[in-house]
């Protein structure tokens, strides 16, 4: 069987991480540090593509890293109009709706479509980009809220959520599409979604402040609450609390969780609640999106840097392991996901996706 070469890109807010792949074989991986005080000096997200692509050329070079005779690059998306899962081909609108955020959600991550085909040109590879955040399966009873007009969309970790899912479907000696799970990612984020045969048919907005609470985001408010938390603040301030400085940032001015559980462990009690609260709203999302599934489900996965806690894990197999059994895969494997996706195209299991440009969901055309 042949075997694929493929580089990975995979932007975040100060690093951008990158990975060789041989086939499933990583032969090379690297976090390469950008200075902060320079990505500062950039105003858009697009001017600082040549430096971080400077940054990453100098990093292989040092390391006499050549990509000669490469087959892909994939880079991490995100900034897309609501999409299907899959592994999309990175073109010309790929790139003009990542690099200007077109759905709004501005994240360092838009910038991996531009920096992988800027290689796969250099190269002449194929450039993709497999699973971004931009990925919406959502059912159509999903969709619907108490307000006409206002429908549900999700922003979730798509790509470690799906890569968890085909990983564990696989371990069970069957296929994605034909099992049904509940998958989390407990990272710096918390997106907990609902996954039958092959699709996300349902998840937390983890962008627009649903879901549970997370170590710098405020997760689920009621209404009346925020808007009476609203009176003497700024809208832009209460927007920050969904993703930057909401959830134990905005307690206690901690964003590392790992931290946070020291403060708890020393008798912070403060810290231990929040742990605790943080822990309980997980579970009820687990729970949500298990009914979601009519009970049909075949595990409840939980990946992301959380995982490693094992108070964590052990009190979400007390919650919820009377659903399904509970496996952890502690951290993530976002950049082996790109690399499958690609190999998967590559390889012929898989269609390569065209990205429309457009919401995948329109409204209902019942409903004028
Ligand atoms: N043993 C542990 N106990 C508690 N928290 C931990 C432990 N190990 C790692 N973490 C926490 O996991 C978080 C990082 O997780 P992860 O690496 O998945 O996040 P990220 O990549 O920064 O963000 P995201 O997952 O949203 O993309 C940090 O808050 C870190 O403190
Ligand atoms: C939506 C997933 C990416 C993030 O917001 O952290």
């Amino acid at each position: 069987m042949k075997t694929y070469k493929v580089f990975t890109v995979n932007p975040g807010s100060t690093s951008t991480k990158i990975a060789v792949f041989d086939g499933e074989k990583k032969v090379y991986s690297a976090n390469v540090s950008h200075d902060s005080k320079v990505l500062e000096e950039y105003k858009t997200l697009e001017d600082q593509l040549a430096y971080r692509k400077a940054t990453i050329e100098s990093l292989l070079k040092e390391n006499h890293i050549d990509l000669e005779g490469l087959d892909a690059c994939v880079g991490r998306g995100g900034g897309l109009l609501a999409m299907d899962g899959g592994t999309y081909e990175i073109d010309d609108l790929v790139l003009e709706h990542s690099i200007h955020a077109k759905n709004g959600v501005v994240h360092p991550a838009c910038l991996g479509p531009s920096i992988a085909r800027e290689f796969a040109e250099q190269y002449g590879a194929k450039a993709y980009v497999v699973n971004p955040p931009d990925v919406d399966e959502l059912q159509d009873l999903a969709r619907m809220t108490g307000i006409k007009g206002v429908y549900r969309n999700v922003h979730l970790h798509a790509l470690n959520l799906k890569e968890t899912a085909i990983r564990h479907a696989r371990n069970m000696g069957k296929k994605y599409e034909e099992c049904n799970f509940v998958v989390c990612h407990i990272g710096g984020g918390i997106s907990v979604s609902a996954h039958q045969k092959g699709k996300m048919i349902d998840g937390f907005d983890i962008v627009g402040g649903e879901g549970p609470m997370a170590p710098t985001r405020c997760g689920s408010v009621a209404v009346s609450d925020v808007l009476k938390y609203c009176e003497d603040k700024e809208i832009k301030t209460v927007k920050q609390l969904c993703t930057k400085n909401g959830g134990f940032v905005n307690h206690m001015g901690i964003s590392d969780a790992l931290e946070l559980t020291k403060c708890a462990a020393d008798g912070d009690k403060y810290a231990g609640l929040l742990w605790d609260t943080m822990i309980y709203q997980i579970a009820k999302c687990i729970g949500s999106m298990a009914v979601v599934l009519e009970g049909s489900v075949d595990g409840i996965l939980l990946g992301g840097g959380m995982v490693y806690n094992e108070d964590l894990v052990a009190k979400l197999k007390g919650y919820c392991e009377w659903i399904a059994p509970i496996s952890a895969y502690p951290g993530e494997f976002e950049m082996e996901a790109m690399a499958s996706g690609a190999e998967r195209v590559l390889d012929g299991e898989e269609e390569v996706k065209k990205y429309t440009g457009e919401c995948r969901f329109q409204g209902f055309d019942f409903i004028k």
